[in-house]
């Protein structure tokens, strides 16, 4: 067959893009290493669209969740992974969990059934030179592949290592105990007003119980192949800075020089700092916390810090191997490389993160190459819903230099208007999703775009 597209990687992203490109009647060749006798530390099976951990696809409840929300956009778009997780789906509550064998071969079977679709057991070790080209080899990128990336994208553009600082909902954040400041109340090059920052001060007391703490808490271990990835001292976990003495972390990212609390008028003992992750300035992550705490503990340890008690997570700490691009800098609106228009990059490369972005950031790319390839052009889903706001996230809402992966979450959204409770706050997000993706399918009735417009 001679095919219109290259798709390299046959995860969830790679899947999914080659069935929306078959389904809009492209020629498809999808090479995929595993079954040459190769696979990563994590892949165990040749299937396609293999679960390399939990069997979960998270919360399917569309709302209030916003992977919830994700959910009901991939079915409403015709997502081969999203048929296969409800046709083979195992009891999980609100959660949609699958049997991961049924599932991993049921997306096999559709694919190899499809006309469109060429599936090629091979590894693809270069980036094509040319022809339309889209990348979902995913966060074990194989090595050469890798490089080869690296060399195309700057090397500073391409991670190995996830090292994560937990992220806060900024409305959860207790601003009668933490105050806006930048450290001498300086501005910085790209402007900024000296108040950049969210301090959370401590006492001596509490700086030391929390130092404590770190020693102690409960930490997930590397796995064994994750060993060998060396960290940089940059990505140190604040748990192995407190090892290295009592005061490491007073020196480092809790440093309160220079950062007087107009509660007291005096530099506070120990600072934690938190910085704003989106433009939207709905997310802020917590400047130099890195860890390999396990999540509970986090949850229960930065809620001890003072203005955190009520703190929301957007994501937990965390530290493992990863590969992935710094999209925001890289990629156009529409998944594809700047510096080579006929790549694209899907799935958890993408800085994306989890089985159900990848495959949503693979369905979008599928539809921008297809469209693309008919000589159309397809506007980007609108920000408030959930494909929009992770592909915002990913194409330009992130900071670049602080480009971190990220599951969907609210925070990616733009904030709804006026005052709600909690629950009734998500459903207005949910139903505002709805309506903004109706519109963009064109499903909107005529009056009620009016009415919205008015
Ligand atoms: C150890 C680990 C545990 C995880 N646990 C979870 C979890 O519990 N829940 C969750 O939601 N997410 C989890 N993730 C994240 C999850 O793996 C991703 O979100 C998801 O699988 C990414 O989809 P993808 O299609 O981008 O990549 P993948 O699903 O990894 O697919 C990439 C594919 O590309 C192939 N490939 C790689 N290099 C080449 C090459 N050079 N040539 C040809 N083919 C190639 C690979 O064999 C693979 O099949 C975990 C990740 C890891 C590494």
């Amino acid at each position: 067959m001679t095919h219109q597209i290259h798709i390299i990687g046959g995860g969830l992203a790679g899947t999914e893009a080659a069935w929306q490109l078959a389904e809009a009647g492209m020629k498809v060749r999808l090479s995929e290493m595993r079954g040459t006798g190769e696979r990563s530390p994590a892949h165990q099976t040749d299937g396609l669209a293999e679960l390399v951990c939990s069997n979960s696809f998270r919360s399917d409840d569309a709302e209030h969740n916003a992977v919830g929300l994700l959910h009901s956009e991939m079915r409403a778009l015709g997502s081969v992974i999203m048929a296969c997780a409800d046709a083979h789906k195992v009891p999980a509550g609100s959660a949609l969990a699958v049997d991961r064998d049924g599932f991993s071969e049921a997306v096999t079977q559709r694919l190899l059934a499809h006309p469109n679709i060429e599936i090629v057991r091979e590894r693809v070790d270069a980036l094509p030179a040319s022809g339309p080209t889209i990348v979902a080899t995913g966060p074990l990128t194989a090595m050469a592949l890798a490089e080869s990336i690296g060399a195309a994208t700057g090397s500073d553009a391409l991670a190995f290592f996830d090292a994560i600082a937990p992220i806060v909902h900024r409305d959860s954040i207790d601003m009668d105990v933490a105050w806006m400041a930048s450290r001498w109340d300086k501005s910085g090059a790209d402007g900024g007003d000296g108040k950049d920052y969210i301090n959370c001060p401590m006492t001596k007391e509490q700086y030391l119980a929390f130092h404590q703490d770190l020693l102690h808490g409960e930490k997930t271990e590397f796995r064994e192949w994750e060993k060998d990835t060396p960290y940089f001292e940059g990505c140190m976990p604040i748990e192995v800075m407190a090892e290295r003495g009592v005061d490491t972390l007073r020196y480092g990212p809790m440093k309160p020089v220079g950062l007087d609390d107009p509660r007291t008028g005096r530099w506070p003992y120990a600072v934690v700092q938190l910085r704003q992750d989106n433009a939207l300035g709905t997310l802020w992550n917590m400047v130099g916390f890195q860890t390999k705490l396990k999540y509970a503990e986090q949850v229960r340890l930065f809620r001890t810090i003072p203005g955190l008690e009520n703190a929301e997570f957007a994501r937990l700490g965390g530290l493992h191997r990863n590969t992935f691009i710094n999209s925001p800098q890289l990629l156009d609106r529409t998944l594809r490389l700047k510096k080579a228009l006929h790549i694209r990059f899907a799935g958890q490369i993408t800085g994306c993160e989890g089985y159900v972005e990848s495959s949503a950031v693979g369905l979008l790319a599928g539809r921008f190459a297809a469209a693309e390839l008919l000589g159309q052009m397809l506007a980007p889903p609108p920000v408030e819903t959930a494909l929009g706001a992770l592909l915002g996230h990913i194409t330009g809402g992130a900071e670049v230099d602080l480009y971190q992966p990220m599951n969907v979450n609210f925070g990616l959204f733009p904030p709804v208007e006026g005052k709600a409770k909690k629950a009734n706050r998500k459903r207005l997000y949910t139903l505002r999703a709805e309506q903004a993706f109706d519109r963009w399918l064109g499903r909107a009735p005529v009056e009620k775009q009016k009415e919205d417009a008015a």
